[in-house]
């Protein structure tokens, strides 16, 4: 689903490797004798014959596997699996679930994981044993009253990819059935500055926004300021299912600004929120959660809901929205420091890519890459100093 970036992950925590095939694959080199730019003379003289030609190759083809497994090995050896157990399942959609874990013996890592939930995002990964691949996926907070964490209890919202290894492979298990994970992974540190947080959440990317409401609101309880802070999320599901009840709070009071010329070449012509159906009284697991913690911090959270097929999309508008909700009061001019004001994208890259710009490669490492699109555009309508994090 997503690929995220590993943000200023301190010592105590792990940094992220990549979710790549554990398995090391030999490369299929070409041969380039025919196109060969060497004289021939230099060919001839410096070529070595075919059948020691075949033994280099091999031999190279062996060393890049050996010093393939030996990094694999290294690395698993540095940062081993831990045996977990599934305990529950608990349908949310269609095509997601809750899935409860529970260490199967008593886990050392304790105090890791609960450094974790105060820092910010994190993930763990899950092997699939029989591909030997692995995934990572995002813990959602402990819920009120619960007792788990302190038996290393972790739950997980894993949406079911019909074609997808790991997640299929997941959905499969049945209570009882043991899985692999190792983390806590930290991706993004929320710093004691922040006070007003903008969160666009795609799908299961509202897992991270949950554990940022944690870190926010439970996590340093001496921070006088915590009664101040404030996070608006914004979540966009492609069906309703997904948020089944969920009703948006009012956006402010203020005059979108008029739009500049160019902006409509960027947003969507379907861009118009509105809520088509009257909603369900029924109401879905992680919108119960929401409601929970809105209720909880009174004033401090709000949240709106998209669904594409009642063609309600984040656009250009609902961004400017989002950012007239920070209030300029407590931020004047100087006193603002960017760090203060942050705007954080969670989702799958497509999500991420269309409200801010792709993240981008660099050096064999996921970086930020700049700020574009949508956010840039609602930016440059309604200046703020604001940080972004493509999550
Ligand atoms: C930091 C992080 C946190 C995450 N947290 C969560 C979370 O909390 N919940 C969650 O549900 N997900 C989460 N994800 C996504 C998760 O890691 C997986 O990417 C997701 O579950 C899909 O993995 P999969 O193995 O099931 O699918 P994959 O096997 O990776 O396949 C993904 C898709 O690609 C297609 N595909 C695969 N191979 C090919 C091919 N050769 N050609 C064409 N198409 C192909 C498949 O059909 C499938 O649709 C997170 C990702 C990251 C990076």
């Amino acid at each position: 689903m997503f690929a995220r970036c590993q943000v200023r992950a301190p010592r105590s925590l792990k940094h992220g490797p990549s979710s790549s095939p554990l398995r090391s694959a030999a490369r299929a080199y070409s041969s380039t004798t025919e196109q060969s730019h060497e004289p021939p003379n230099a060919r001839n003289s410096s070529r070595p014959r075919p059948i020691y030609r075949n033994f280099l190759s091999g031999l190279s083809v062996g060393l890049v596997l050996a010093v393939g497994w030996l990094a694999y090995d290294t690395y698993n050896q540095r940062d081993p699996f831990t045996a977990y157990s599934l305990v529950g399942k608990e349908p949310v959609s269609s095509t997601a679930s809750i899935l409860h874990l529970e260490p199967k013996s008593k886990t050392r890592d304790l105090e890791l994981y609960k450094d974790a939930w105060r820092k910010g995002i994190w993930n763990v990964q899950f092997k699939q044993p029989q591909l030997q691949i692995v995934r990572a996926y995002t813990p959602l907070p402990p819920g009120d009253g619960s007792t788990g964490q302190e038996k290393g209890e972790l739950r997980f919202l894993i949406r079911r990819d019909p074609h997808g290894e790991v997640s299929s492979y997941l959905h499969k298990l049945s209570p009882g059935a043991g899985i692999e994970m190792r983390g806590p992974y930290l991706e993004y540190e929320l710093t004691p500055e922040v006070q007003q947080i903008a969160f666009f959440a795609g799908g299961t990317g509202i897992a991270p926004a949950l554990q940022v409401a944690h870190a926010l609101f439970e996590g340093d309880k001496t921070d006088p300021s915590r009664k101040d802070k404030k996070l608006h999320i914004l979540w966009a599901n492609r069906t309703r299912d997904d948020c089944l009840g969920g009703v948006s709070d009012s956006p402010p009071d203020t005059a979108l600004p008029p739009k500049p010329t160019w902006s409509g070449l960027f947003s969507s012509t379907k861009s118009k929120p509105k809520q088509t159906s009257p909603p369900s009284q029924e109401k879905g697991v992680i919108v119960k959660e929401l409601e929970a913690l809105k209720q909880k911090y009174p004033g401090q959270i709000t949240v709106e809901y998209y669904v594409n097929t009642e063609d309600t999309w984040i656009d250009e508008d609902a961004v400017f929205r989002a950012l007239a909700r920070f209030d300029d009061k407590v931020f004047t001019s100087s006193a603002a420091s960017q760090e203060q004001r942050q705007i954080l994208i969670s989702g799958p890259p497509g999500f991420i890519s269309y409200l801010a710009g792709p993240k981008e490669w660099r050096n064999g490492r996921e970086e930020q890459g700049s700020v574009s699109r949508l956010v840039a555009h609602a930016l440059s309508r309604h200046p703020h100093n604001v940080k972004v994090w493509k999550i």
